[in-house]
């Protein structure tokens, strides 16, 4: 399975190929719209998110509700794009106007991709970068998540994600009985937290960052239950599946960090308070008494819940002036900016789950069997039966 991902953030459309998705499998737009939503919400978001009103159409691969193995487009419009035509050079431009329409952008945000990506594409016009850069794109990514998450449904694999910090208040009181819970309470809650007390208080650090002009990033965790054990390899560096997630992870806009279980936390224990203990059950097979190591060993799932961490800095487009220089003149300027999200933390776990979802469909069609979802079905109880009795 790959995708490709196309569009400007104020372009007229978003669109992904999906290649690989394997057939038979039951498919709506609607399956992919929810996915959109959740990642529109989320307090701290900027007034983009009220003009747009995501919905995916779907342009191929899938008839009367089901995919047919071939590639699935899809695309999402920007309601945004009517105010943008100008700007984008779509339509033409009276050469009196130009230069007040096309709104050169010469002063670099620091902590956006403006600067580096200007020297390296040779861009005098910095919108020429951050048209790609934005993570509108992510709306997309969200899309192919979308599709990846309805397939692991269908293998009764369920993926979860919430918000655990933002701006350094920690959620501290996290309880659920299973996954389905814990996405129930999440979707409750306008910063995607299930520790209503830590809620209040992520939300109060939001409104002050807003307040004074600032941002603030975040901790979000992904949880995956139900992967087969022995999915991924350790025989060479770019079969491992944990890599493969990590790197799926970093690639979400602002994302500057990954864990494992109890990640960085390890360094700080020995080895006997690390390490999960092998148990054996006749119902249950081979399970761990513990989930230090967050579903992972060899680049291998072990059978237990993945959980997985990202920390996202906060948002470079600052009301608060930041130093940095006009690459015309040369001279220092004060940065100031039009409109941005003040924390977009709780939208970038949703991105999360897609990409995560993704990596691990991939992994699971790649290993259990590429065409079709029943003959994947069959593959993955022969497997699980198998490795249980081990
Ligand atoms: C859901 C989401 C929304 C974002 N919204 C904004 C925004 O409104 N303004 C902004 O400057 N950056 C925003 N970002 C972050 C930038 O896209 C990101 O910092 C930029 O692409 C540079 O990449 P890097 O931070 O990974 O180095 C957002 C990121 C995510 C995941
Ligand atoms: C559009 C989205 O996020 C955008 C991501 C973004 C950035 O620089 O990354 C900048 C903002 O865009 P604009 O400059 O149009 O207000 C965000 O709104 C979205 O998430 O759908």
């Amino acid at each position: 399975m790959r995708y490709l991902t196309a569009g400007e953030s104020h372009g007229p459309q978003l669109t992904t190929i999906l290649e690989g998705i394997p057939a038979q499998l039951p498919l709506t737009a609607e399956d992919i719209n929810i996915e959109l939503a959740r990642r529109q919400k989320g307090h701290g978001r900027g007034r983009r998110m009220q003009i747009e009103k995501d919905q995916v159409k779907i342009l191929s691969g899938v008839r009367h509700g089901k995919t047919l193995g071939s590639p699935i487009t899809l695309v999402v419009e920007n309601d945004d794009w009517t105010h943008w035509t100008k700007i984008m050079g779509i339509e033409p431009i009276p050469t009196e106007q130009e230069e007040e329409i096309k709104r050169k952008i010469t002063r670099p945000r620091p902590g956006h991709a403006d600067l580096v990506g200007a020297i390296k594409y040779g861009h005098r016009d910095m919108r020429n970068v951050l048209e790609r850069s934005s993570a509108r794109e992510t709306t997309v990514r969200v899309a192919a998540g979308a599709v990846a998450k309805k397939l692991l449904a269908e293998l009764g694999i369920t993926v979860a994600g919430h918000v655990l910090e933002i701006g350094g208040v920690k959620a501290e009181k996290i309880s659920y009985s299973s996954l389905e819970e814990l996405k129930e309470k999440t979707e409750q809650s306008p910063v995607r937290c299930i520790d209503e007390e830590a809620e209040k208080k992520m939300m109060a650090a939001i409104d002050k960052a807003k307040e004074e002009g600032d941002s603030i990033g975040g901790i979000v965790e992904v949880i995956v239950e139900g992967v087969p054990a022995g999915v991924g390899s350790y025989t060479h560096y770019d079969n491992k599946l944990d890599a493969k997630i990590a790197a799926s992870i970093v690639s979400i806009n602002a994302f500057k960090g990954v864990e494992f279980g109890i990640g960085f936390e390890a360094a700080r224990r020995p080895g006997s308070l690390v390490h999960d203990e092998i148990i054996w059950s006749k119902e249950k097979g081979y399970t761990r008494k513990t989930n230090n190591l967050g579903g992972f060993e060899g680049g291998m799932t072990t059978g237990m819940p993945i959980v997985v961490r990202g920390v996202m800095k906060p948002i470079p487009t600052l009301y608060k002036p930041l130093l940095s220089v006009d690459i015309d003149t040369k001279e220092p300027f004060e940065a100031s900016i039009e409109r941005s999200d003040s924390c977009a933390v709780p939208a970038a776990s949703v991105v999360a789950e897609a990409v995560v979802a993704w990596e691990i469909a991939k992994a699971i069609v790649d290993q259990f069997g590429k065409d079709r979802m029943d003959l994947i079905k069959e593959n993955i109880e022969k497997w699980n039966e198998r490795a249980r009795n081990f």
